[in-house]
């Protein structure tokens, strides 16, 4: 029987489509361990609460034994109350056609409030993943209303992308996922994204020995950086529960650390390394142990490297130009 004490896990947006599959994986010990029991702390807005309701009912009639109570709320003050995860989910999806930079008018506006949320209630150890679009600015906004909790506990959702790299990889090279090390996402969760090879190993070996560089130029890095459009086109709604499992891979490996030798992707706030402009939530190669993360320094950076890694800080401090003209940041 477990004898650890429960914690506090936020989830805003939990009636959503990811709330659908992402709260069962944490209720089920996905996320913090199987030994971790956890109180689940779900916002909502008012005319979705009861649905969120009815989402509440079948995590009951799970009876998963890591959960030990659930809180639902319209209000964060309420939902993020002593939490000490913070899953920040809760915005409008894009439609085809639309980059999720689109996205910043109408979602912008919900991290301000819910940043000054954290700011006043949560717990001061807090960890918060942005994963609603555009992720990256939406947490640099919740981060800056957040004055009295440190800059570095505010991430942004890169995993997604790191995941689609992998599988793409592996499906070129007909090894196993497992096979597959150390490949980076720099930059935005957007189109301008860089799925970076330049380091990845499969079988131990260089990955860019065993593909074509054109595939990987011309092909690659643009199937994974459009890969949410063509779920969307092909689902009809953007991607759901590989976007939550990517949510509780990010989560888990920042509580529970990553593997020796290995490292994954995070959007972090940038303390200038590799020439990435300070205070940008940038993807950067990660590793994590005693639930800090660190940037792997030291990369060789080529020059076709080096394009790609300016033109997605280009375009996220475009996006943080925007929000400051909506006021929204300083
Ligand atoms: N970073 C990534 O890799 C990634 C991947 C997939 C989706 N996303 C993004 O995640 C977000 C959610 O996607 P979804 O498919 O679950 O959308 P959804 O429309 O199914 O669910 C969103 C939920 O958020 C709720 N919501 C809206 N405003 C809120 C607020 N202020 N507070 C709390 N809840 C609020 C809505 O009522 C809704 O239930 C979207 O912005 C989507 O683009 C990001
Ligand atoms: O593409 C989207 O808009 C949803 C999500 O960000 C994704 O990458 O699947």
């Amino acid at each position: 029987m477990t004898t650890k004490q429960p914690v506090r896990v936020a989830v805003t947006g939990a009636a959503g489509q990811i709330g659908y599959s992402l709260l069962f994986r944490i209720a089920s010990g996905d996320m913090l361990g199987k030994d971790q029991p956890v109180i689940l702390q779900l916002l909502e807005i008012t005319p979705a609460l009861k649905a969120l309701n009815g989402v509440v009912m079948e995590l009951r009639d799970c009876a998963f034994p890591l959960l030990a109570d659930i809180v639902t709320s319209d209000d964060p003050m309420v939902a993020f109350k002593d939490v000490d995860y913070a899953l920040l989910v809760g915005a409008m999806p894009r439609k085809a056609g639309m980059e999720r930079g689109d996205l910043l008018g109408a979602n912008g506006g919900i991290f301000k409030p819910q940043g000054e949320a954290l700011n006043a209630v949560a717990s001061r150890d807090v960890k918060v993943l942005v994963v609603g679009n555009p992720a990256n600015t939406n947490a640099l906004i919740a981060q800056q209303n957040a004055p009295d909790l440190d800059a570095k506990q505010f991430t942004a959702m890169v995993r997604l992308d790191h995941n689609r790299a992998i599988s793409q990889l592996a499906e070129k090279t007909g090894k196993p996922v497992s096979s597959i090390k150390n490949l980076t996402i720099w930059g935005n969760h957007s189109s301008t994204q860089y799925p970076d090879l330049s380091q990845a190993t499969v079988d131990g070996q260089p990955a860019l020995d065993q593909v074509d560089r054109d595939w990987y130029e011309n092909s690659y890095i643009s199937t994974v950086a459009k890969r949410g459009a063509a779920i969307i086109e092909a689902r009809g709604l953007s991607s759901a529960a590989s976007a939550a499992s990517a949510a509780i891979d990010h989560m888990r490996d920042w509580a529970l650390g990553t593997p020796e030798g290995e490292w994954v992707s995070m959007g972090i706030p940038s303390d200038g390394s590799y020439g990435i402009p300070e205070g940008l939530i940038y993807g950067f190669p990660v590793t994590c142990k005693n639930g800090q993360y660190e940037i792997v320094q030291g990369l060789p950076v080529s020059d076709f490297s080096r394009g790609k890694m300016d033109a997605t800080a280009q375009e996220l401090t475009e996006e943080r130009d925007e929000v400051r003209k909506l006021g929204l940041v300083k």
